[in-house]
């Protein structure tokens, strides 16, 4: 296999769409969003006072391996929102990650606050099935996309009712996500290229975000001191993974990461 880890996962992405397009059409899915109820405010969701945690259902990741083998994930999406997240995400591709779409089912089914589709979207057929499956929120990974995908799965996105979490990594990309009016902007403090960790890179890319936007810091979340951290450097939400599925009491985690958080601003 050739390219970086981002081509190579979505390689492996694209391959398992194709197969979920068999078998499911296009005009069935949208049957199928016609039956949901309308999506919930994520974004009013994420600016409520206070730092927003978006907790995330992940078994396993292609830098760690297995995290948790997470039998049953609409459980543990209830103790996050007992615990006080805003957001539950759940991942949702295969092949690295061990998610499916059953997860998002058992997840939505289970919890009343909005949930998070997170995958590797890379056509307009993934943000229909996430309506489709009940998501509130999808991810758009700028460092995946061209401009014209990013505006048109954006309109596409709010079109049906949803939000979208539009990821960065790099200053040229928090331009390109502000020049496409994201309104909720990660930054993934991991490299998807290579899966390096480097918390270094939020503060800077944060300071250029005009006020007013939901700013993620998204991975390398060990404990309070990196939530206070984030907090200090202008997260107005933080996206957990790891350290939530590896914890016993994840609700206590995000009630401690929360009050942290409010005695760091
Ligand atoms: O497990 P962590 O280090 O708390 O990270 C969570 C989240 O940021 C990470 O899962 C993530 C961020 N962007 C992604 C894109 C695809 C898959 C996964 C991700």
């Amino acid at each position: 296999m050739s390219g970086t880890v981002l081509d190579q996962i979505i390689q492996g992405v694209r391959a398992d769409l194709a197969e979920r397009q068999r078998s499911v059409s296009l005009a069935d899915l949208k049957t199928a969003v016609l039956e949901q109820p309308a999506a919930l405010n994520a974004l009013a969701a994420l600016q409520q006072p206070g730092l927003a945690v978006i907790a995330e259902v992940k078994r396993r990741s292609p830098s760690k391996g297995e995290l948790a083998s997470i039998a049953d994930p609409a459980a543990l999406a209830r103790r996050y929102a007992e615990g006080g997240a805003a957001v539950v995400s759940v991942l949702t591709e295969e092949r690295r990650f061990s998610g499916t779409l059953e997860d998002l089912d058992a997840v939505r089914a289970a919890i009343d606050i909005p949930v998070l589709r997170k995958d590797f979207t890379v056509d307009a057929y993934q943000i229909w099935e996430a309506r489709a499956h009940g998501a509130d929120l999808v991810l758009l990974i700028v460092a995946a996309l061209s401009d014209q995908q990013l505006a048109d799965f954006l309109a596409l996105t709010e079109e049906l009712g949803m939000h979208a979490l539009v990821e960065t990594h790099t200053a040229e990309e928090v331009a390109r996500a502000l020049a496409v009016g994201a309104r909720i902007i990660g930054v993934n403090v991991r490299n998807l290229k290579t899966l390096d960790v480097d918390r270094d890179v939020f503060a800077p890319l944060a300071a250029e975000l005009p006020a007013g936007l939901v700013v993620v810091a998204e991975s390398g979340v060990r404990d309070a001191n990196d939530v206070a951290r984030y907090a200090s450097e202008g997260a107005t939400a933080i996206l957990v993974g790891e350290a939530l599925v590896s914890d016993s009491t994840p609700a206590e985690r995000i009630a401690e990461f929360r009050a942290v958080a409010a005695q760091a601003n």
